[in-house]
């Protein structure tokens, strides 16, 4: 009898969410992030130990496994992905990646097109959240200080130094946060001085519209890699027109998928 009461419960409370779902926008995504919160929390947990045993702890090569669970997740919000351009990674030596950052969802595009052998930059403060920090740091991602310009930095010296020892690409998200305005903020500089300073075969912008898509249930998220901009050669003096010329190309890109009229606006 109780575990009747249980299942009646149970199937109340689904349907009622379906219908706060379908009666609210603002419901539907919030209890998509909530899922999608859930997922990582639990997808981290189970992964940690994986990583342990199968690669004996942080190494990027733990990112195979964070991105096959990752890659799971499009499965329970009914999301497809459009991917165009992975031939565009396909440069020989290192190679600096950026793309746009909207929310914590982009994980979920990231993954479909990450390279293998690729590490990300992310903000220090990733590493103090709970098993989603831990994965993330077994995942060999490179964490900065970003209230410290000095210290950022020195640590992207380091990546320049290691990613051309170690032939690594280096994923960087140049708007240096968030920003689900649905345009670009202005590029920080950062990854293009680690392009100039590691004297890159390329620099390949990625652009993805994935809120836009997200939001429109069940959605085509699409993604595209664009093709690499030669960076050897370039010297510090030409990291603004670097800078300028991604952002222009990557916004192009952002507006083209949101299916949006291009707009002219310079990076300054
Ligand atoms: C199994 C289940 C798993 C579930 C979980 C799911 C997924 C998780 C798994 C893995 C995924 C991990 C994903 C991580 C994502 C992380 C995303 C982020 O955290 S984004 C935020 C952090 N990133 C950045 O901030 C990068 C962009 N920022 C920069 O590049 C900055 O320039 C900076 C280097 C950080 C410095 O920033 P700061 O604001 O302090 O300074 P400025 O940019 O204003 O620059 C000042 C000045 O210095 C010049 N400059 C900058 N860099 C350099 C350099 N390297 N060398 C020389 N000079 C430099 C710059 O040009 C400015 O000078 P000027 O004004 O004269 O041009
Ligand atoms: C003990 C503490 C427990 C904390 C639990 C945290 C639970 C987090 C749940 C789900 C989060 C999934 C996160 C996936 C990783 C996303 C990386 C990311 O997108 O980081 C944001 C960062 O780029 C920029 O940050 P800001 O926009 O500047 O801010």
């Amino acid at each position: 009898m109780e575990l009747g009461w249980l299942l009646a419960w149970g199937a109340a409370l689904l349907l009622g969410l379906r219908v706060l779902m379908e009666l609210s926008a603002a419901a539907n995504f919030a209890l998509r992030i909530g899922l999608y919160s859930v997922l990582c929390v639990v997808g981290s947990a189970l992964a940690a130990p994986v990583c342990v045993l199968v690669n004996g702890g942080r190494s990027v090569k733990n990112m195979r496994i964070i991105k096959a669970v990752v890659k799971s997740f499009k499965y329970f919000f009914g999301l497809r992905f459009e991917v165009k351009g992975l031939q565009n990674f396909e440069v020989e030596g290192p190679a600096i990646i950026v793309s746009n950052h909207q929310s914590i969802l982009d994980m979920m595009g990231l993954m479909e097109v990450l390279p293998d052998g690729c590490v990300q930059v992310g903000k220090k403060e990733l590493m103090y959240a709970g098993s989603v920090g831990l994965i993330i740091y077994l995942g060999g991602v490179i964490f900065i200080n970003r209230k410290s310009t000095s210290s950022a930095k020195m640590v992207m010296a380091e990546v320049a130094k290691t990613m051309v020892a170690e032939n690594v690409k280096v994923w960087v998200y140049p708007e240096g946060t968030r920003n689900c305005t649905g345009d670009l903020l202005p590029f920080k500089k950062g990854a293009f001085h680690l392009a100039v300073q590691a004297q890159v075969t390329g620099t390949a912008p990625v652009a993805h519209g994935f809120l836009t898509d997200f939001l429109s249930s069940p959605g085509k998220i699409k993604v595209e890699v664009l093709p690499p901009i030669e960076t050897k050669g370039l010297t510090p003096d030409d990291v603004s027109d670097l800078t300028d010329r991604c952002f222009c190309l990557m916004r192009e890109t952002l507006f083209r998928l949101s299916g949006r009229p291009a707009q002219v606006k310079d990076s300054s």
